[in-house]
């Protein structure tokens, strides 16, 4: 038998640079997919919603999802490969996002019903584009790092997105100029550019397919293919029900909220939507008016879990204790919407900001290998698009559901807090995600006795098998 040569993928430096530019395309989804929570104040008052319309603008991302459609975009991925899913996805996404930026400059018609209209329409393909273009970026994080630094390939991955998630929530104030359409356009051009990478990508994934090709042939391992069977099998994986459900629970509290947390801390603790202009404060006052503004603040939690994710998944690696750390994640996760809800107190607010952020980060370092652990590599792409589907009915009803909770718990006061002279009353849709916190305890749980039962090896170290 001929010795293997070796591939692209052996040589560390285009391994990482392979996934900068993969990562990019995770980059440009998230912003757009949360930069509106900057801007739900100027959306407000430019587009004339109410919150409940907000949150329809941003539940429509998560609608073709909950019926299917990442799990089209899976199968294309399983049957055609990266290439292909890739390109169909990357158009998905561009052509959805341009369709809502046309939308918010009123190239339909520029009535607010018109603009919603369009807008929803184009997150809805954009939301399609989004959950398909990450199944297929972790797919080539696999494809390109199995073997290699795998789990710290994918938080670094993630950390891309979260760096979407907290520039695009941070900054479209200023992008926009104080207007919601350039924020748009520029959260939409961002996508185009992610998507020229990954056309550039394929370069290397075409040249790396071509060796590995040839290795096969010379005596390599075969790789197994998929089965529509399958998806039997993962419904009936008692551990894969449970983690999916953990995901769900718990991304139901935490994606919808920072939709809403900016709005939440100008409402509650009387933060800016605005930066003041800081030119004439000393330094400690241009951080204080960092730390008042509502979109910077929200941006820090995300921006602190780009830190942590990969701290903990190197903890997760070396340690294990995965199912232990998702059970410290969802009670952080109730200390956070607890403190958020039930008092006044700012610095308590900010300590359940931190605390959601930890979790943040806990949560997905040991739930994402974890499921590595439960399911076969071959089932992964499946696995992974049932999760995502399953997930959007979720954030589907949280993303619309907050804000129209908000709405009417509110409904004596709506006039009033549009003409400025009440506040929202936030108390009641953040104690609604508590409930979240505790079904991820529970569910939690339930994960760390089924691993006892099945032996996954959640509690032990990577590449430590369970006996
Ligand atoms: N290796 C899998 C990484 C998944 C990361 C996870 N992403 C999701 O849950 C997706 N459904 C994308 C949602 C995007 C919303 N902003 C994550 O923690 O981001």
């Amino acid at each position: 038998m001929d010795a293997i040569k070796k591939t692209l993928k052996d040589s560390a430096a285009i391994r990482w640079l392979v996934l900068v530019i993969i990562s990019m395309f995770m980059f440009g989804t998230y912003w757009f997919q949360d930069f509106m929570s900057g801007l739900k104040g100027l959306m407000m008052s430019e587009l004339g919603i109410n919150s409940s319309q907000f949150g329809l603008i941003i539940s429509s991302t998560t609608w073709a999802n909950m019926v299917g459609m990442i799990m089209v975009g899976g199968i294309i991925l399983d049957k055609w490969g990266i290439r292909v899913a890739g390109v169909v996805f990357g158009i998905v996404a561009s052509l959805g996002a341009s369709i809502t930026a046309m939308a918010t400059y009123g190239v339909f018609g520029d009535d607010p019903g018109t603009m919603m209209k369009f807008m929803m329409a184009g997150r809805m393909l954009f939301g399609i584009g989004l959950e398909s273009i990450c199944v297929i970026v972790t797919r080539t994080t696999v494809k390109w790092f199995k073997g290699y630094e795998l789990a710290l390939a994918m938080a670094i991955n993630v950390a891309f997105g979260r760096f979407g998630t907290a520039f695009g929530t941070a900054f479209s104030v200023e992008i926009g100029g104080g207007h919601v359409a350039p924020a748009v356009a520029f959260a939409a051009s961002l996508i185009g550019f992610g998507f020229i990478l990954f056309l550039a990508y394929l370069i290397f994934d075409i040249r790396l397919d071509k060796q590995v090709n040839a290795n096969k042939k010379e005596g390599g391992e075969p790789e197994e293919d998929f089965k529509f069977s399958d998806l039997v099998k993962l419904a009936t994986n008692k551990g894969f029900i449970y983690i999916t459900l953990l995901c769900v629970a718990f991304y139901s509290a935490v994606f919808p909220f920072i939709q809403y947390a900016p709005d939440l801390l100008v409402n509650k603790f009387g933060f800016t939507y605005q930066l003041p202009d800081l030119s004439s404060m000393t330094l400690f006052e241009k951080i204080g008016a960092i730390f008042h503004n509502g979109p910077k603040v929200t941006g820090l939690i995300p921006l602190g879990t780009i830190l942590f994710t990969p701290i903990f998944g190197s903890i997760v690696d070396k340690k294990g204790k995965a199912a232990s750390l998702m059970i410290l994640g969802a009670f952080l996760l109730i200390f956070a919407h607890v403190s958020l809800s039930l008092f006044n107190s700012v610095t308590l607010g900010y300590l359940g900001l931190v605390s959601l952020g930890v979790a943040f980060a806990l949560v997905p370092a040991a739930m994402w290998p974890s499921v590595a652990k439960i399911v076969a590599e071959n089932r992964l792409g499946t696995a992974y698009s049932s999760m995502f589907t399953i997930q959007n009915w979720g954030l589907g009803l949280f993303f619309w559901g907050i804000g129209a909770l908000l709405d009417f718990v509110n409904r004596a006061d709506l006039a009033a807090i549009k003409a400025g002279e009440k506040m929202y009353d936030y108390t009641i849709p953040i104690l609604t995600l508590v409930i979240c916190g505790v079904i991820s305890i529970f569910l939690a749980f339930m994960l760390l006795r089924a691993d006892k039962q099945n032996k996954y090896g959640l509690e032990l170290p990577s590449g430590v098998e369970a006996k």
